[in-house]
């Protein structure tokens, strides 16, 4: 950071993601989801360090492959990017249109004068409607907008969308509209990595969740459990739900900590209900939480702090070894269900 500030904006965070597969990764402002996601895609400014990897199923690195590869091989092609900001992401200077063809000759080499036709085809498919190609970026509603950018994730026909809070600053019903249109996209061999701080977004669509607190992956589990009877394990994602409006309506007291100036410990203690010394010591993720005191579960009493395994291969499969990954599949044959796991962690220098 500026005035040499060195901080971990990511730390530990290990997770699968197989084909067809849909995560949310949630957690508050500031706590590093865009950080993890600029990795993944190799956006990180230029003082930025990574350690670990992050794997496809072709075994492509995308942590370790350089800026031409990044460029000509994986972004648009294997990792498609939804953006935050359709409205900064597309040229403002140009149609849609024109974004689109360019596009379309880029990853697919359609020749000229087929280039029209493409754009056509890539609107459609992310319904957005061809009489309104010809108009600019400033011309369209944000879920135009959203339409459009989602267009241009979509031509390459990557295994992995990468959307980073594609729902910021879009009303309800467009938010859900949205979400609903990213589902459509994905799920039969193209998996999903949403990002996002909509918890009600997150159980519209996703399969599996992910919660990061303080640039740490705190809890990963099956959406089902996490917004079902069983809930959320960590007392930060339980927190988080009993926040939400339509539930308790409780907020977390205090804030989250700086990144610059982590505890030793646990992050979240200090907002801890359940905090207890032993939360000086950083809780790894076992069995889905990263916790002292994760709560056991609707009928699962006694699966305390240190059981490791105590829930089978609930947690990213690899059963804590050092490891984190985002696995997809490159074809659209059927894959197994989860791919193998690497470590990733990302830091800002
Ligand atoms: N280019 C950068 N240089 C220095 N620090 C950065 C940079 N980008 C992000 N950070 C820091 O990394 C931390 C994580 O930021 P990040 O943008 O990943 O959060 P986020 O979870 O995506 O939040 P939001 O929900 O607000 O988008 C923050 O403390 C932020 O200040
Ligand atoms: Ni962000």
């Amino acid at each position: 950071m500026r005035g040499g500030r060195y901080i971990r904006a990511v730390t530990d965070a290990r997770f699968s993601l197989a084909a067809g597969e849909r995560l949310a990764l949630v957690g508050e402002s500031g706590c590093g989801k865009s950080v993890l996601a600029s990795a993944l895609l190799g956006l990180l400014p230029e003082n930025a360090e990574t350690a670990g990897s992050a794997v496809l199923s072709d075994e492509t690195d995308l942590l370790a492959a350089d800026e031409r590869t990044l460029a000509r091989a994986i972004r648009g092609r294997k990792v498609g990017l939804v953006p935050q900001s359709p409205a900064a992401h597309l040229t403002p200077v140009r149609t849609v249109s024109s974004q689109l063809e360019e596009t379309v000759r880029e990853l697919l080499r359609t020749p000229r004068s087929s280039l029209r036709a493409a754009a056509e085809e890539a609107a459609e498919r992310a319904a957005f409607p061809v009489d309104h190609l010809d108009r600019h970026p400033h011309e369209l509603s944000g879920g135009l907008a959203q339409r459009a950018a989602t267009a241009l994730a979509l031509i390459g026909d990557a295994p992995l969308l990468l959307a980073d809070e594609p729902t910021t600053g879009l009303d309800r019903d467009l938010v859900e509209r949205t979400v609903d249109e990213l589902a459509r996209h994905t799920g039969a061999s193209r998996a999903l990595l949403m990002i996002t701080h909509d918890l009600a977004a997150a159980e519209r669509i996703a399969d599996r969740i992910a919660v990061m607190y303080a640039g740490r992956i705190v809890e990963i589990a099956d959406a089902e459990d996490f917004f079902g009877t069983r809930g959320p394990r960590h007392p930060y994602a339980r927190g988080l739900l009993d926040a939400l409006p339509e539930r308790n309506f409780i907020p977390i007291p205090g804030t989250p900590p700086e990144l610059g100036a982590l505890p030793e410990g646990c992050a979240y203690a200090e907002r801890c209900p359940r905090a207890s010394s032993e939360c000086g010591a950083q809780p790894v993720l076992v069995g889905g939480v990263a916790c002292h005191h994760s709560e056991a579960g609707v009928g699962a009493a006694g699966a305390e702090g240190g059981a490791a395994g105590a829930d089978g291969g609930v947690a990213e499969a690899d059963g804590g070894a050092a490891g984190a990954a985002v696995g997809a599949a490159e074809s659209r044959e059927p894959r197994e269900p989860r791919e193998p796991m690497e470590s990733m962690e990302a830091g800002h220098a």
